[in-house]
């Protein structure tokens, strides 16, 4: 028993942020979470963010239930089986039969919870459920046993201990409900002892000693491997943020593309007849400024770009992907030409009012250029590709460009150019 603990414990360990596939479920893919999301509080084991909490669940459910699943039907076998210790305490009896007839239920519960989780894998608050219930009914029904062999019942604080091993470490739970559980199961337990152990007074206090002792190990644990967990989906988040941001400007860099962002909103635009609209804008005479100023004055004027086009876009809707040197793509899901002009416009203006810091009372100011491709809600099926979307909106921004820069030029994807707005 004890063997199988550990080596469940090492393999829920392990669990959480692999891309194993359990059960038929695909782990929810890492999100783009912000680091301010990513804060831990360590007297809890979960993060302060419940929105944050709930994705690292939702990551972590595939494995999480695998491992739900492989601890019930343990509980299932090791219950019934352990059936035999009653027939053998208390003889063929009416009272012996009962309690086994009980351990079949907590059984059934387990098995119950396999088929809920089989059948609801993407459940977060089945998978809390199953666990919690399938607890409950196995310590009511061990106390319940443990009521009817009051001989046995200071060796069965060692069957007790165990079970709290597996409250703790086997059934993956919040980590208050756990303590709930194994520390109200350990008080009732406790108190039979008192009550029915008829145990002299230095022997009862070790055996409740050895509860608090099980219990504190139990929760050390616990919040060991909950933290841990967490730990590492931070390292993943912030790996991943490594490899999808650009290091200068903190945007997308084109790997987001590259993994399908425009495929995918282009088929959600076919889909549910939304418009999608993207805007490819790029400083104008860049190259300018890094002669004029020497390349960290240029590095200062793209970062202070990128981070106008992040403040003056959705947050969570838009992205925004430095698409080349000083060029950038930004995608706005659900708009439409107009929406996308105003916008455009509203950068544009705001960058060729600002100016850069780039030194002690220098400044050094620029101009940026927007061409814009729109797929209207009504015409959902053009353009063919993502290239042709990101092509369509390159044209436009050659247009503005041919036309004396600093301006905005956009188009719907239905054939005619249209909206036209330049500023010189
Ligand atoms: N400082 C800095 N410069 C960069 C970076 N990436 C590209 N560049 C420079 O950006 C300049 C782009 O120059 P061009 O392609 O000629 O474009 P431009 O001068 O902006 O002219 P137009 O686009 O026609 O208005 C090149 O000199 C690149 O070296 C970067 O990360 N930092």
């Amino acid at each position: 028993m004890w063997k199988w603990g550990c080596r469940m414990f090492v393999r829920l360990r392990s669990c959480g942020l692999t891309t194993r596939t359990i059960a038929g479920t695909t782990p929810v893919p890492l999100e783009d979470l912000p680091d301010s999301s990513l804060i831990i509080d360590r007297r809890r084991a979960e993060f302060t963010d419940p929105d944050c909490e709930a994705r690292f669940i939702a990551h972590t459910l595939p494995e999480r239930n695998g491992q739900l699943k492989i601890s019930l039907l343990c509980a299932a076998v090791f219950y019934v089986v352990f059936g035999a210790t009653d027939i053998a305490t208390l003889g063929p009896t009416a009272t012996a039969f009962a309690l086994v007839a009980l351990r079949v239920l907590v059984a059934l519960v387990a098995l119950g919870g396999i088929y809920a989780i089989r059948r609801r894998p993407d459940s977060i608050a089945l998978s809390n459920s199953a666990s919690s219930a399938l607890l409950v009914v196995a310590l009511a029904v061990f106390m319940v046993v443990c009521w009817y062999q009051p001989e046995t019942l200071p060796w069965n604080v060692m069957s007790q201990a165990l079970i709290l091993m597996a409250v703790y470490v086997n059934f993956p739970n919040r980590i208050h409900y756990t303590v709930a559980i194994g520390a109200g199961s350990s008080a009732v337990f406790g108190a039979m002892l008192a009550f029915q152990g008829n145990l002299r007074a230095d022997d009862l206090l070790t055996l409740v000693l050895l509860l608090i002792l099980a219990n504190t190990l139990g929760y050390i644990a616990a919040r060991r491997f909950h933290l841990g967990l967490r730990e590492q989906f931070c390292s993943a988040i912030l790996l991943q943020q490594m490899a999808d941001r650009d290091p200068l400007t903190g945007c997308h860099n084109r790997r987001i593309l590259q993994k399908g962002l425009l495929d995918a909103e282009l088929a959600r635009t076919r889909r549910y007849g939304t418009g999608l609209s993207v805007i490819l804008c790029d400083i104008d005479h860049f190259k300018r400024i890094n002669d004029t100023h020497g390349h960290a004055a240029g590095d200062r004027v793209l970062a202070d770009f990128a981070g106008l086009l992040r403040a003056m876009t959705r947050e969570t809707v838009d992205r925004v992907v430095r698409y080349g040197g000083e060029e950038f793509l930004v995608v706005l899901p659900q708009t439409e030409l107009a929406g996308a002009l105003a916008l455009a416009e509203r950068i544009r203006a705001a960058f060729a009012a600002s100016a850069t810091r780039i030194g002690d009372g220098v400044t050094a100011s620029a101009t940026a250029s927007f061409g814009i491709a729109c797929v209207p809600a009504q015409h959902p099926h053009l353009p063919a590709s993502a290239e042709a979307l990101v092509g369509a909106a390159d044209a436009q921004l050659y247009a503005v460009k041919h036309n004396g820069r600093n301006g905005v030029r956009g188009i719907v994807l239905s054939g005619v150019p249209e909206l036209v707005r330049v500023a010189t």
